[in-house]
């Protein structure tokens, strides 16, 4: 079974809206530093190491999904609960729940690949299979 992270955020006022409600791509920030988070707190090496022994340059994202169920506001703290809720042979849904205390803010599942640069063109990028070593680091 996955692992399970807690990333926690301190709500700014300048990530809010002139209603002083957080702005949603706000919520996505944090679920990007959440997800790398994750694979750090699993013992995986951070990009810019991996990028050199590897050639793996991150896990960018390929789709998203998200509901938003109830607003925060600046001063409040939030705390993202992140963990790997699906492995395939390339892509891995990441599930992360957003919560302040017991209240569920709003969860986002992301899709994403462990990528190399493309051998053939350096503008593109490729999804590599899921390293074996790094899915039973984080428990998958
Ligand atoms: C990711 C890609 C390289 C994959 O292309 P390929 O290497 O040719 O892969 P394939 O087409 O063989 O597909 C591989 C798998 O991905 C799946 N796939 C491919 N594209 C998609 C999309 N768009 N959605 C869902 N699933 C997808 C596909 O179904 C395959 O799944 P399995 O059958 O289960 O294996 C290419 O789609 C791409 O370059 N997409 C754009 C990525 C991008 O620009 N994302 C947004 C910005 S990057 C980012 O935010 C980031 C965050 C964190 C980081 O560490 C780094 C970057």
């Amino acid at each position: 079974m996955s692992k399970t992270t807690v990333f926690e955020v301190e709500v700014m006022f300048g990530d809010c809206d002139p209603a002083g409600i957080v702005f949603f791509p706000n919520f996505h920030k944090w679920m990007d530093a959440a997800s790398l988070h994750f694979f750090v707190q699993c013992g995986v090496p951070p990009w810019r190491e991996l990028v050199k022994t590897r050639g793996i340059i991150g896990t960018p994202l390929l789709e998203v999904h998200t509901q938003f169920y109830k607003p925060a506001t600046y001063g409040q703290r939030l705390q993202v609960h992140t963990c790997v809720q699906t492995w395939r042979d390339k892509v891995f849904i990441q599930h992360h729940q957003v919560r302040r205390g017991e209240d569920v803010l709003c969860e986002g599942r992301e899709t994403r690949a462990f990528c190399i640069r493309h051998p053939d063109d350096p503008d593109r990028i490729k999804a590599i299979p899921i390293p074996a070593d790094i899915r039973a680091q984080c428990g998958g």
